[in-house]
């Protein structure tokens, strides 16, 4: 017989702009022991997904739903996944999990995928939408804040982290602070980087139960799409392992020249002479340090550098790169 796990399954979702921080903040918190019967979905923009390999914790309750964006293709992969994950609970086939995250793409509105909760049959009797967390950037809000996904993602979220203050300079934090008021005036706000910040809180249901899925009653557009035209994803897979000096030169100058247009690189490295993958973070024209996995996610060593971008032609960005490698 399977565990016991309540009837009505406590939904969060994850929402955020490109490179906010959602998987590093859900990486914290599934790694909290009261979290450990946590399910997890995730959803990615563009053409492979990294993040199940950057969270670095693959099992039966981690779904990736792939191609395409949650808010406008993969609503009913959504709704199939929960389910299936459901009817797995059911019969003991998969660990009774207590919680779902649902992470969507830094580009994904949130409301559809809170009426499909709402709205699908056999979903709204067995899960209850929790607290929608959103993380805002606040090296890049200033930016960012101009984009319709950014205002959809802040507006309506229940509980807001503000990330990267410990890189931001004060004014740029305090405009991620305005930023985030003029849109949603209430919500609590926390730093990541703050001792503060409890993960707990950022799941606990407010005091009148009252979540972001009661602000939801927008209908869903007939084809669900609200992303600007031009924003286009691409990977750059390489063959041989790259030179990390050349590529980080690379890296660097792309985005001190592009930045405005290139609003997300995130990449898996086979970097020469080291046996362990190297994950890269880029978001505009900031570039974070890279970090160690513990290991390749498969059999196969091969480099895949994601970019989202909007307005600058792939294949630039790709000849920029395989010259600059043939350098290495
Ligand atoms: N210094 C610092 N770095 C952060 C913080 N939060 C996230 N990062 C870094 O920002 C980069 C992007 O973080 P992710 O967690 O991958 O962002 P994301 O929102 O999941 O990205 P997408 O799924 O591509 O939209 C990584 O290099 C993180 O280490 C923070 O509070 N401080």
């Amino acid at each position: 017989m399977a565990d016991a796990y309540p009837a009505f399954t406590p939904v969060n979702l994850l929402t955020g702009f490109l490179g906010s921080g959602k998987t590093t903040l859900l990486r914290r918190m599934l790694g909290d022991p009261a979290m450990v019967n946590t399910a997890v979905l995730i959803n990615e923009f563009g053409e492979i997904g990294l993040d199940h390999h950057l969270l670095e914790r693959i099992d039966e309750t981690m779904v990736l739903l792939q191609s395409g964006c949650l808010c406008c293709t993969v609503r009913g992969e959504l709704a199939e996944a929960m389910r299936d994950l459901h009817a797995k609970r059911e019969k003991g086939l998969v660990p009774a999990f207590d919680r779902v995250v649902i992470e969507s793409t830094g580009l994904a509105d949130p409301f559809p995928v809170l009426s499909t909760l709402k709205a699908d049959p056999v979903l709204r009797h067995h899960f209850k939408a929790s607290n929608t967390i959103a993380t805002v950037d606040a090296v890049n809000a200033t930016t960012q804040q101009g984009r319709v996904e950014f205002s959809r993602q802040v507006s309506v979220a229940d509980r807001i982290v503000l990330t990267k203050t410990d890189l931001a300079t004060a004014s740029d934090a305090d405009n991620a602070f305005a930023a985030i008021r003029a849109l949603n005036p209430d919500a609590p706000i926390w730093l990541a980087a703050g001792a503060d910040l409890e993960l707990q809180m950022l799941l606990a249901d407010s005091e009148t139960g009252e979540t972001s899925l009661f602000r939801c009653d927008e209908p869903v557009p007939a084809d669900g799409s609200t992303h600007a035209g031009e924003i286009r994803s691409f990977v750059i897979e390489a063959e041989t392992a790259v030179d990390w000096t050349a590529f980080g030169i690379w890296l660097t100058m792309l985005l001190n020249r592009h930045g405005d247009r290139i609003l997300r690189v995130k990449g898996i490295l086979d970097v020469a002479g080291e046996p362990r993958p190297v994950a890269i973070h880029g978001v505009q024209y900031l570039v974070h340090p890279p970090t160690h996995m513990r290991a390749w996610p498969s059999e196969e060593r091969r480099s895949a550098i994601v970019f989202i971008v909007d307005g600058i032609e792939p294949a630039l960005i790709v000849r920029s790169f395989r010259a600059f490698n043939a350098l290495g």
